[in-house]
Parts: C-alpha cells; sequence; structure tokens
C-alpha cells in the first residue's frame, strides 16, 4: 500500500508568504469570518457535492444525497465551524511559522490518528475553499487574494503532509 509521500513530494520547507500576502490575508478573511456558519456550511457542501468521495469520513451523512438534508445535519454544521474556527487560527498565525506549524498538526494528527482521513482530502478541501471564496466574496478576492490564498492553502497542505509522514500514515483504502 502506498502513503502519501507516494504522490507528493515533500519540499524542505513551506512556502514563504510577503508581508503584503499576509496582510490580503487578513483583511479579506475578516468579512469571510463574520459568516463563518454559512461560509462554512458552503464550503463543505461544495466539497461534499463535488467530491463524493469526501462524505465517507462522516456517520452521519455519509449516504446522503440530497444537499437540503446534509444542510441540516448536526456534524456537518458543527465540521464547517471547527473548519472555519482552524482557518482562523491559521490566519492570525500567518506571522509566525511556527505558531502556524502547532495549529496544522494538531489538525492534521487528529485526523490521522482519529478519523483515518487520506491527506488529500485536504488539498481537494483546499481548492474547494478559494472557489468558494472567490464566488461568495468576489469583491474582495481578485487575482491578488487568490494568489496570496492559494499561498496559504500550500502552506497548510504542506504540513499536512509533513505531519502525515512524520507519523508513518499509510493508506487504508
Ligand atoms: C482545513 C481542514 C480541516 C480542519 C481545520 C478540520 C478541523 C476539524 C476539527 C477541529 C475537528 C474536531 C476535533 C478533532 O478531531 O480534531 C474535526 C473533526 C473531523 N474532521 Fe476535520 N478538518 C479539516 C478537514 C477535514 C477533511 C478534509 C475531512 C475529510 C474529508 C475531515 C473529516 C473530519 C471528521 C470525520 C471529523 C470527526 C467528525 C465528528 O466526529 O463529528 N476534516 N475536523
Amino acid at each position: 500500500m502506498e502513503g502519501n509521500s507516494g504522490e507528493h513530494k515533500q519540499t524542505e520547507g513551506p512556502e514563504t508568504l510577503m508581508e503584503e500576502e499576509r496582510v490580503t490575508i487578513t483583511n479579506t478573511w475578516a468579512k469571510v469570518y463574520e459568516n463563518k456558519e454559512a461560509a462554512g456550511v458552503a464550503v463543505l457542501i461544495r466539497l461534499f457535492t463535488s467530491f463524493p468521495s469526501t462524505k465517507q469520513y462522516f456517520s452521519e451523512f455519509r449516504h446522503m444525497e440530497d444537499t437540503q438534508e446534509m444542510q441540516s445535519s448536526a456534524q456537518l454544521q458543527k465540521h464547517a465551524v471547527l473548519v472555519m474556527k482552524a482557518l482562523n487560527a491559521l490566519v492570525e498565525s500567518v506571522d509566525d511559522g511556527e505558531k502556524t506549524a502547532s495549529v496544522v498538526e494538531k489538525v492534521a494528527k487528529s485526523h490521522a490518528r482519529k478519523h483515518k482521513v487520506e491527506p488529500v482530502n485536504f488539498k481537494i478541501l483546499a481548492g474547494v475553499i478559494l472557489e468558494v471564496l472567490v464566488e461568495v466574496f468576489p469583491e474582495s478576492f481578485g487575482v491578488e487574494a487568490q494568489r496570496a490564498w492559494s499561498k496559504l492553502m500550500d502552506v497548510l497542505y504542506w504540513h499536512v503532509t509533513r505531519v502525515y509522514s512524520e507519523i508513518g500514515w499509510t493508506s487504508t483504502e
């Protein structure tokens, strides 16, 4: 069986964000976070409808097809807010590499050990987050903001794969 390292080549360090990019991220995030429940649910609904295999980890709605029904799942709503809170911690730590690493470490460890989530799902989610933010907040998420956010998502995924390989993740599929 193949672990995540097979598909993902780990570089020595995550991308470095420029000061301007960090400011852009902080500014664009404020508005999103004011609407964290709605934005988080929109992201997860998009994730589960565009990539149905990502539902498999969630006992409450893994068999649901209906978007409305999924939307009212307490497990979905809970995860939506948790994801947004963790993203908020990531944004708040954007100036501090060690803090960024520890925010992602906590999430990656629990998802590997407890939830047995394949790391590629984080990559998929990162893409969906960008897609939905651009759609819902078009005036804030122009080209520059997209570039900055895309870098931040790369940093997130870099740490996720680092943690997964450090704990010796091997795929269960
Ligand atoms: C930015 C990415 C993500 C963040 C910040 C995040 C955050 C969290 C947090 C804080 C929890 C609860 C505490 C814990 O167990 O650590 C959690 C639970 C969970 N997460 Fe995530 N998560 C992310 C991505 C994913 C992805 C991609 C999947 C699978 C496709 C996933 C599946 C789960 C599951 C199954 C649970 C347990 C839900 C429950 O028992 O109610 N997460 N997540």
